[in-house]
């Protein structure tokens, strides 16, 4: 079966910057045109296999032929060196093992200790009727728990090195999203971002080859005492893990949560949450579903292989989409409606949910996510209600994580 739509020639045809400018609007037209969940286009300069159908997104994720392989080094390598997310298939397997054992339940209790405590230092800092960024408050608190937790980095010992390492971690982050201008891809960063964040991961490496050395307890200490793990690999994987988008990502998802209870039509939502955990639970389900995180990702075909009933050339890209999945009507009945109670009508559904990937390269973090959002939510819901401000007209960007394009200002009120 030939793939619905157009490959284009090299760089003329490309539609990077169309995909870029809006996403989502790149897809509807692209699905309309051809009238089809999965179509091809030329993406990044390379041939690429569109993935929207939650059918199509759970194939590409599964990789039953074991045809795919992640391709990110090529475009991120540079900024982190080598580690798990970048490895191929088969040396994944070993990484993956090898970081379970910092994923244990026991060690994500020691974990939640951690949490906790900055949690209540965090929410305190809350002032009942001033306005603040849901983002940006969600942003600090995510971007503390992650040095804390990962590094061992104590904001309250020493303030001027919390803002050095929340400037580094930053400007590695601009070298990140600035990469497609390596490619030369216009309108999103410049080399001189691109340098500076060269030179922040190296200070970065520095700083984290000598954090690691100071603590005796916790993540650090559990990663330096992996058998297989050199010292290279530690200090890579320690920074992939305290890179901005796990703090970036897990802030998406907890402001999503809190603007879907935010209208006054929703508050009594508010006083549920805080007494029913699994009303709780079906609310970030379902946020998750309809606002992921991150729009999906992109895998390499190493071998010819057959994609939703496509033959899939070698050397083709494709990216799968989670977004589109989720509202796939295949599915999900009432694709676009916020509905939490879905979850307790259909628990299943779970398995299509693929904010967390899914199969052989899905995310090791699950549980560890799982905990910081749900203990954030719950803390938050224990001292304060919250609403949106007036006379807020917003929407949503999506790149690099799904966010509010402005900033989304809140106010709350003790309980
Ligand atoms: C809300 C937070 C998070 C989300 C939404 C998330 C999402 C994802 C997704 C979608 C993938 C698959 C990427 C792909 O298939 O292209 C992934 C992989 C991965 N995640 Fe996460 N992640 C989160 C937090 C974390 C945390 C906290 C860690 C570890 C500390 C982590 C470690 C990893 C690793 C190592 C992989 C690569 C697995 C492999 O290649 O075999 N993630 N994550």
């Amino acid at each position: 079966m030939e793939i619905p739509g157009k490959v284009g020639w090299p760089i003329v045809g490309d539609k990077s910057i169309e995909f870029y400018r809006d996403p989502l609007k790149f897809l509807e037209k692209n699905m309309a045109a051809t009238k089809s969940k999965i179509f091809a286009a030329r993406f990044l300069n390379k041939p690429t296999l569109f993935v929207c159908s939650s059918e199509g997104v759970q194939e590409v994720l599964n990789d039953s032929e074991q045809a795919l392989e992640m391709g990110y080094e090529q475009f991120m390598g540079q900024m982190f060196g080598h580690n798990i997310l970048f490895s191929t298939n088969e040396m994944a397997v070993g990484f993956r093992h090898s970081l379970s054992q910092l994923m244990t339940s026991q060690c994500l209790s020691e974990y939640e200790e951690t949490l906790q405590r900055i949690l209540v230092k965090k929410m305190s800092t809350l002032n009942a009727g001033s306005p603040f960024c849901l983002y940006q408050f969600f942003k600090d608190l995510f971007t503390e728990v992650c040095l804390t937790l990962f590094l061992g980095v104590e904001f309250s010992e020493n303030e001027e090195t919390a803002e050095l390492w929340k400037g580094l971690t930053s400007d590695h982050w601009h070298g990140i999203v600035s990469v497609p201008v390596d490619l030369k891809l216009p309108g999103t960063g410049t080399q001189s971002t691109f340098s500076k964040a060269l030179k922040a991961k190296a200070k970065l490496l520095e700083l984290i080859s000598s954090q690691k050395n100071k603590v005796t307890c916790g993540f650090p200490h559990h990663m330096k005492s992996i058998e297989e793990f050199d010292e290279t690999a530690v200090n890579q994987h320690l920074l992939l893990f305290t890179s901005a988008l796990v703090p970036k990502v897990l802030s998406s998802i907890c402001t999503s949560v809190c603007i879907e209870m935010g209208n006054p039509d929703r508050f009594q939502w508010q006083e549920k949450a805080k007494k029913e955990p699994k009303f709780l639970d079906n609310l970030i389900l379902e946020t998750q579903r309809l606002h992921p995180p991150l729009l999906g990702g992109r895998r390499m075909v190493k071998k010819k292989c057959v994609i939703a009933g496509y033959a899939v050339p070698k050397g083709h890209a494709v990216v799968y989409m989670t977004q589109p999945a989720h509202r796939d009507s295949a599915v999900f009945d009432h694709p676009d409606q916020f509905l939490p109670e879905r979850w307790d009508e259909r628990p299943e559904l779970i398995d299509k949910l693929f904010v967390y990937g899914l199969g052989p390269r899905g995310c090791i973090g699950y549980d560890l996510s799982r905990l910081i959002i749900q203990k954030s939510l719950t803390e938050l819901l224990s001292r304060f209600t919250w609403q949106i401000c007036e006379d807020q007209v917003f929407t949503h960007k999506h790149i690099p994580v799904s966010r509010p394009k402005c900033n989304l200002l809140v106010t709350v009120t003790p309980v």
